[in-house]
């Protein structure tokens, strides 16, 4: 610690451990000449979590009238999980930016937290439940350095025991959170129903556990070595990935640097499902996208792989939104020309005809879109616009050669791939048009090959 950083923070639940940890940090810090600032998150989820606050507001300011270096600093969070997200991983992901916004607000370079060995050994276990790697298995790290601040865990190896000495010596006052006894959560499922059953089997289980999770941990440290000088190599530019190279590597070597690349495109942590839904795909695929979230995507093309926004060609596209769409769009639709669009995984091809085609004029105001739940289709002038899914039924598309963007103006749709122009955008004979292809960069599966009708 410097001399101008002489604070350090520590995260205060108000729960045991946490509040041994604090008046033992408090103490020492006493004699070093170091102020503390206990942090404490409101979660705003358990109707005691007032006095939870209350209660560590209380004994800091208690302990500072006695003369002691320490204050409080609480911060109540606001908003809710995310859709799909439980609240478990809401809270700690939150918790954790709270923490680090309140301490870099103390000046704090370092924030002790009170977790323990068998905390750790728990960690370990749920992580082998889930079916984690070594990454996961790996657990909790005694020091980390995240958001420029060093996050420390100095109780990691100390059995409960010994804090619960610790609290009952120096009759430390804390909170009993009682949802520690809710069963619906993993960790306290784990504790309350597993945990007693196994140290009666396995006496040892709690420091084998540990050890397990630092074996984990050298072994994630050598593969993380390991992937990081091979995607070095095989960045092309920034944040792109060669494609060609990285099927040179072995199939360990594979995996493992496309986690890491992965991990730098992605802060929150990579699914496993993505993973080897790539490892299987890469090395078939010519141009292809892969959803990562509602925002982003991975896109191969031309032998690169990277990580893109999606909003090229808005998916929330509305007739209201056309103009702005519109401007938007990569290329101009109303000039001839083969125009690859990767992030359809295809290419549209526009062609100078005498018949057959659509106004150059409509498509100056034309752009590419998803297809949304109204859109009709006519198929012939004297036919009547039906349902994308009817026609589609109608002329036997198989669903392979479905995909791709649909062309539409603002109040008509131009082109759908498979079917082909639809009847109301056709050109008068003599008027300047263009013919409309799609081609998606995919083959279509063998067993359905040539099963699609000619579009007009
Ligand atoms: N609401 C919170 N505010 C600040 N820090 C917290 C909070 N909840 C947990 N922490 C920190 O994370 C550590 C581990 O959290 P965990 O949920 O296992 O502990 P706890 O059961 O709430 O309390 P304790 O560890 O104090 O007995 C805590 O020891 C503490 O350092």
């Amino acid at each position: 610690m410097s001399h101008a950083s002489r604070v350090v923070a520590v995260a205060v639940s108000g729960g045991r451990d946490s509040t041994a940890l604090l008046h033992a940090t408090t103490r020492a810090a006493k004699a070093l000449g170091v102020q503390v600032v206990a942090l404490h998150v409101h979660h705003g989820l358990n109707p005691a979590a007032d006095q939870w606050q209350a209660q560590v507001e209380r004994q800091c300011a208690r302990w500072a009238r006695d003369g002691w270096p320490v204050s409080a600093r609480c911060t109540r969070l606001q908003g809710s999980p995310s859709p799909g997200e439980s609240v478990e991983a809401w809270a700690r992901r939150e918790r954790y930016a709270a923490l680090a916004h309140m301490a870099q607000q103390a000046g704090a370079p370092l924030v002790l937290l009170a977790h323990h060995r068998r905390d750790q050994a728990e960690t370990f276990l749920l992580q082998a439940l889930r079916g984690a790697g070594p990454a996961g298995l790996s657990s909790m790290p005694r020091e980390a350095v995240r958001g420029g601040l060093r996050w420390i865990r100095p109780w990691l190896d100390q059995p409960a025991s010994a804090i619960a000495a610790y609290v009952a010596r120096y009759r430390l006052s804390h909170i009993e959170d009682d949802s520690n006894h809710d069963t619906r959560f993993d960790r306290n499922r784990l504790r309350h129903d597993v945990w007693p059953a196994l140290l009666a089997a396995f006496a040892h289980a709690e420091s084998a556990l540990v050890q397990a999770a630092h074996l984990a941990q050298q072994a994630q440290a050598l593969v993380d070595e390991v992937a990081a000088a091979d995607v070095a190599a095989l960045r092309c530019a920034e944040g792109l990935l060669s494609v060609a190279g990285w099927l040179d590597l072995s199939a360990a070597r594979r995996a493992a640097s496309l986690r890491h690349w992965l991990r730098q495109q992605v802060d929150e942590g990579v699914p496993e499902t993505l993973v080897t839904r790539l490892l299987i795909q890469l090395p078939g695929a010519k141009a292809a996208r892969w959803p990562l979230d509602g925002q982003r995507e991975l896109r191969l093309y031309r032998g690169r792989l990277e990580c893109a926004q999606r909003a090229m060609l808005s998916p929330t596209w509305s007739p209201g939104a056309a103009a702005t769409a519109q401007e938007t769009a990569p290329f101009p639709l109303h000039r001839p020309g083969r125009w690859p669009v990767p992030a359809w995984g295809g290419t549209l091809t526009l062609s100078g005809v005498d018949s057959g085609g659509v106004p150059v004029a409509l498509l100056e105001r034309a752009m590419l879109r998803e297809r949304q739940p109204g859109d009709q289709f006519q198929m012939a002038p004297r036919s009547l616009p039906r349902s994308l899914k009817k026609q589609f039924q109608a002329a036997a598309v198989p669903a392979w050669a479905r995909g791709g963007p649909l062309i539409a103006t603002a109040d008509q749709v131009v082109y759908v791939p498979g079917l082909g122009i639809d009847a109301r955008a056709w050109a008068a004979p003599g008027e300047p048009q263009l013919s409309i292809h799609w081609a998606s960069d995919e083959p279509p599966p063998s067993a359905e090959k040539g099963t699609l009708p000619k579009e007009r």
